[in-house]
């Protein structure tokens, strides 16, 4: 497919409001659907979460964003900084992270054999022009361009806190430092918008702190806006500007996070109608704790039921 790059037509030349924004992305699989008719607008600057019960179509939207697959209607324009509009729909995933999209994955995915340093200077590295046969004669641009990858390296590595374990090998790393290293990685490339899917998962409570401090750092400091799927709604409460919930591929409700906790369709989505009910209409001042409880839900009931905690350290 053909790169499509046009000016973005923004009120007085201003570049839009939107870094994405999805619109009507139905995904079929065969007779399943698993997106229908999405709407989701990422705003510059912002931290979105993407929440919704397992199998509502989370990882599905972000593998629709990054041209893993592709949904049969709909479109995804990123607005770029530069005042391009690119559409995203059907890209291969290496244009994707080129014009400025980086993720990590549910399950990690490093090069377990590889150095964490080195882990993160091959994405580096894949910002560089240098070709391999550059590369192998040891043209000065070259020896220029690792050079670059290996300063951008390291600045990450510290970034992410991991700067005294540039040598350990990727695999040694524990859990929550691995998670890290998948950050760092996708930092490396440079991109405009960074999706995190269920950064959180597997990481004991002080890691999961540490990580939120990481999201608001990348978000404030680097000025990119990030895309948050997350089970734990402590993290969720604590970072997201705004939350949209998907249930059986569709958005039913999108807000700031109080907002949304006590939404009942999405209080209904978790709980079940009958017992959303009963904790929606238990009265104002209990209303925002079982809401909280009710997002909390899905696949990390117990540790999201703290949820309610997480509002208050905003
Ligand atoms: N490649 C595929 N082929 C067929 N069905 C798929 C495929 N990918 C996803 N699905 C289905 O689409 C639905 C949404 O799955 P998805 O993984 O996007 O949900 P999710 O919200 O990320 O769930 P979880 O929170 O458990 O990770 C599920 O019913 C899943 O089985």
């Amino acid at each position: 497919m053909s790169t499509t790059v046009t000016k973005t037509a923004g009120v007085g030349g201003a570049v839009s409001d939107a870094v994405i924004a999805v619109s009507g992305l139905t995904l079929r699989f065969g007779g399943l659907v698993c997106l229908s008719e999405v709407e989701l607008t990422l705003r510059r600057g912002e931290i979105l979460a993407v929440i919704g019960p397992n199998g509502a179509g989370k990882t599905s939207l972000f593998n629709s964003l990054t041209g893993v697959y592709v949904p049969q209607e709909g479109s995804i324009t990123l607005n770029s900084v530069d005042g391009n509009t690119h559409s995203l729909l059907g890209r291969k995933t290496h244009v994707v992270n080129r014009l400025g999209l980086a993720r990590t994955f549910q399950n990690i995915r490093l090069f377990a054999a590889l150095t964490a340093l080195e882990n993160v200077k091959i994405a580096a590295e894949t910002r560089q022009k240098s070709g391999p046969v550059g590369i192998m004669l040891g043209l000065p641009h070259a020896r220029r361009n690792e050079r670059e990858s290996d300063r951008r390296a390291h600045e990450l590595m510290e970034f992410v806190g991991l700067g005294g374990k540039i040598n350990e090998l990727a695999s040694s790393l524990s859990y929550g430092d691995q998670r890290r290293l998948e950050i760092a990685r996708a930092l490396a490339t440079d991109p405009q918008v960074l999706l995190l899917d269920e950064p959180a998962a597997g990481t004991n409570p002080t890691e999961k702190l540490e990580l939120a401090d990481l999201i608001k750092h990348i978000n404030r400091e680097l000025g990119i806006s990030v895309l948050l799927i997350e089970h734990d709604m402590r993290l969720v409460m604590s970072v997201a500007d705004r939350v949209t919930v998907l249930n059986f591929g569709k958005v039913i409700a999108s807000g700031t996070p109080s907002e949304v906790q006590r939404n009942r369709a999405v209080v209904e989505a978790y709980l079940g109608a009958e017992m959303a009910a009963e904790v929606l209409d238990a009265g104002p001042s209990d209303t925002g704790v079982a809401a909280g409880a009710g997002v909390a839900g899905g696949a990390d009931e117990g540790k999201a039921a703290g949820a309610v905690g997480g509002e208050e350290e905003r």
